[in-house]
């Protein structure tokens, strides 16, 4: 049985103080089960010392964006060496956050999943429909094309231990969630896009997590369903209760 992972994306938000707090809040209280991992994505500037902090702990710190290149003349941009050296984890690639306001176009995050493995950063690869999109009928192209892409020439180990999280963009923030059966169809097509590119174990192996408004009060009835492994959250993510009973639902 594949386990669940569920990552806090805290986005832009939460001062030095506040994460510190969080992180000690929360490290002592994950459950020490396999069936169940807890990510905090934050920003980079509190990464190094939420590394030491949650050293011997069950939390993992992550990313939530970076550049492809090792170094070089990139003003203002974090290099994968750079992550890898201060000890983060994961890192958050195509959030749609960074495909609309940031140019990230499937390439980049495929040149970027391939600099997350080159440097042993596990990437969580985010893919997911406009609501126009989903209205035109097109979400199962359009985000089976977006994981054919991010996972173009990764080989069948690399793909297994990428993390995909289906995240319709409508449902983003907005307090709209897709249903628990829609949410699984398109993490069940990703799982069978995974399949077409690798083989049946790779598919099987990989984690797909659902994105878009999770919160304690729906995260049970998402992570029942067949193709969902975890949740990747954003508001729920901010508080450290909410974050723990989301990790708590992921260890049931
Ligand atoms: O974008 C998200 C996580 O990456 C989802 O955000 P919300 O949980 O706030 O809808």
């Amino acid at each position: 049985m594949r386990k669940n992972i569920i990552a806090g994306n805290w986005k832009m938000n939460k001062t030095l103080a506040e994460a510190t707090q969080f992180v000690a809040e929360v490290k002592n209280k994950i459950p020490a089960t396999d069936q169940v991992e807890a990510i905090v994505c934050a920003p980079f500037p509190y990464l190094a010392s939420l590394v030491e902090q949650a050293k011997g702990s069950n939390v993992k710190i992550s990313a939530q964006n970076m550049h492809f290149e090792d170094n070089g003349a990139f003003t203002g941009e974090v290099s994968p060496v750079m992550l890898k050296d201060i000890g983060v984890s994961h890192v958050v690639l195509g959030h749609s956050e960074r495909r609309e306001y940031f140019a990230e176009t499937d390439e980049t995050v495929n040149k970027k999943a391939h600099a997350a493995f080159n440097h042993g950063l596990t990437p969580i690869i985010c893919v997911g429909e406009t609501l126009e999109q989903r209205e035109a009928n097109e979400t199962k192209s359009l985000v089976g094309e977006q994981v054919r892409k991010a996972l173009e020439g990764l080989s069948k180990d690399q793909v297994t231990q990428s993390i995909i999280a289906y995240e319709p963009i409508w449902a983003i923030g907005t307090g709209k969630t897709a249903s628990s059966e829609d949410a699984n169809e398109v993490c069940a097509h990703i799982r069978q896009v995974v399949k077409e590119l690798t083989d049946a174990a790779t598919a099987e192996a990989v984690i797909i997590q659902y994105g878009g408004s999770v919160k304690p009060s729906n995260v049970d009835e998402l992570l029942a369903q067949s193709d969902i492994d975890g949740a990747l959250v954003g508001g729920a993510s901010l508080e450290a209760d909410s974050f723990l009973q989301l990790v708590e639902a992921g260890a049931k």
